[in-house]
């Protein structure tokens, strides 16, 4: 017989009420065996809650949660095999770094001689095996975090949970910590890992898929290229990236008109008559009339912003933001110009 999985994470249909108040609204969602998930979405929009579900802190009102095969809605927390970690570490105080690490170790009733050699692996996967007689205030907020990643993964569980670990680390730790999270899965293959966050850079450089929130829903769910590239909602396309999002109507010939201009796009055109928005990114798009689309209007602001420069330009009444390779001679306010882009970079998004 094969052993039951332990991995993955499936929210079926999960609701979650405080007060009355729904914060989680039938939320569906799998994670699969060994993917890197992350929940990325504006504050308050449910992602903690998500993740407390699965760890059993919070009871769904309605929906199931299951970890591997086992539907665990009804499970105390202990009894769930996740491993945790918080933005604020929450590491017992008066305990060393080794104690810390074996807590869960304990409390799971792991055999004595197993829990140094456990404690021993978890603290070196994280490089702080040289720490262990440590007290956590005799160390850095990147290292108490390191010690709580360490703790949450001796248990050795079959999901790992992430809230805004990083959130508290200074922006250079922050980023050597997201490749050294990026090299611990690859260590632990097998590990689903849900990983909440607000930073939508932290949720493409780590994660396999995004799912983003909203006001307690799950507005869309792809891989980075996916949402970065090609997102079919309009609160996607504005909250990973920039985003121009350009009032068009459906034209004839399978194009859509913006202004005065007739576009191809990427996304099946809407029919003649019929309203849409058009995403374009606005690193896509080129001064000029090289690309297929071309736009023309007035220059109302340029920025300089260090490798590039960002250029607004009013089109049919629409501010229009082009984020061009810095040049030595950026087009100045007022000069009329030409923009363009690709038909594959113009993609319909809803609303
Ligand atoms: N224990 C609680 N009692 C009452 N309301 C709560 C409780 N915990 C969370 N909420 C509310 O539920 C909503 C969702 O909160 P949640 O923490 O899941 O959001 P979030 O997306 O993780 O936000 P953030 O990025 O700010 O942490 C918020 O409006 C919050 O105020």
């Amino acid at each position: 017989m094969s052993e039951a999985r332990r991995s993955g994470i499936r929210f079926e249909e999960v609701t979650v009420a405080y007060d009355g108040t729904v914060v989680l609204d039938g939320f569906d969602l799998t994670v699969e065996p060994g993917e890197v998930m992350a929940l990325l979405g504006p504050s308050g929009s449910g992602k903690t809650t998500a993740l407390r579900a699965v760890a059993g802190f919070v009871r769904p009102a309605a929906g199931r949660v299951l970890i591997g095969d086992r539907d665990v809605t009804g499970l105390p927390p202990h009894a769930r095999d996740v491993g945790m970690v918080v933005q604020s570490y929450a590491l017992f105080p008066h305990m060393r770094v080794a104690d810390n690490v074996a807590f869960g170790l304990k409390a799971r009733r792991t055999p004595r001689g197993e829990i140094a050699a456990r404690v021993a692996e978890a603290l070196e996967m994280v490089g702080m095996a040289d720490y262990a007689r440590r007290h956590p205030r005799e160390l850095s907020g990147g290292q108490q975090q390191r010690v709580a990643i360490a703790r949450a993964l001796a248990v050795r569980p079959g999901v790992l949970l992430l809230d805004e670990p990083l959130s508290a680390l200074d922006a250079r730790l922050r980023s050597g910590m997201l490749a050294e999270l990026d090299r611990l899965h690859r260590e632990l293959p097998d590990v689903s890992v849900l990983y909440v966050t607000h930073d939508q850079v932290e949720a493409l450089t780590l994660a396999d898929r995004v799912a983003v929130m909203d006001r307690a829903r799950l507005r869309e769910v792809g891989t980075p290229e996916q949402l970065y590239r090609a997102p079919r909602r309009t609160f996607t396309a504005d909250f990973v990236g920039a985003a121009n999002l350009l009032p068009v109507v459906g034209a004839p010939g399978g194009t859509v008109r913006f202004g005065d201009a007739r576009l191809k796009v990427a996304s099946p055109a809407p029919s003649a008559g019929a309203e849409a928005t058009l995403c374009v990114r606005p690193h896509r798009i080129t001064l000029g009339e090289e690309a297929a689309n071309v736009l023309r209007g007035t220059v109302t602001a340029v920025q300089w912003r260090g490798a590039t420069h960002r250029v607004a330009v009013e089109v049919a009444g629409r501010e229009v933001v082009a984020e061009l390779p810095e040049t030595a001679e950026p087009p100045a306010v007022g000069a009329e110009v030409p923009l363009s882009f690709a038909v594959r970079d113009g993609v319909l998004v809803d609303d």
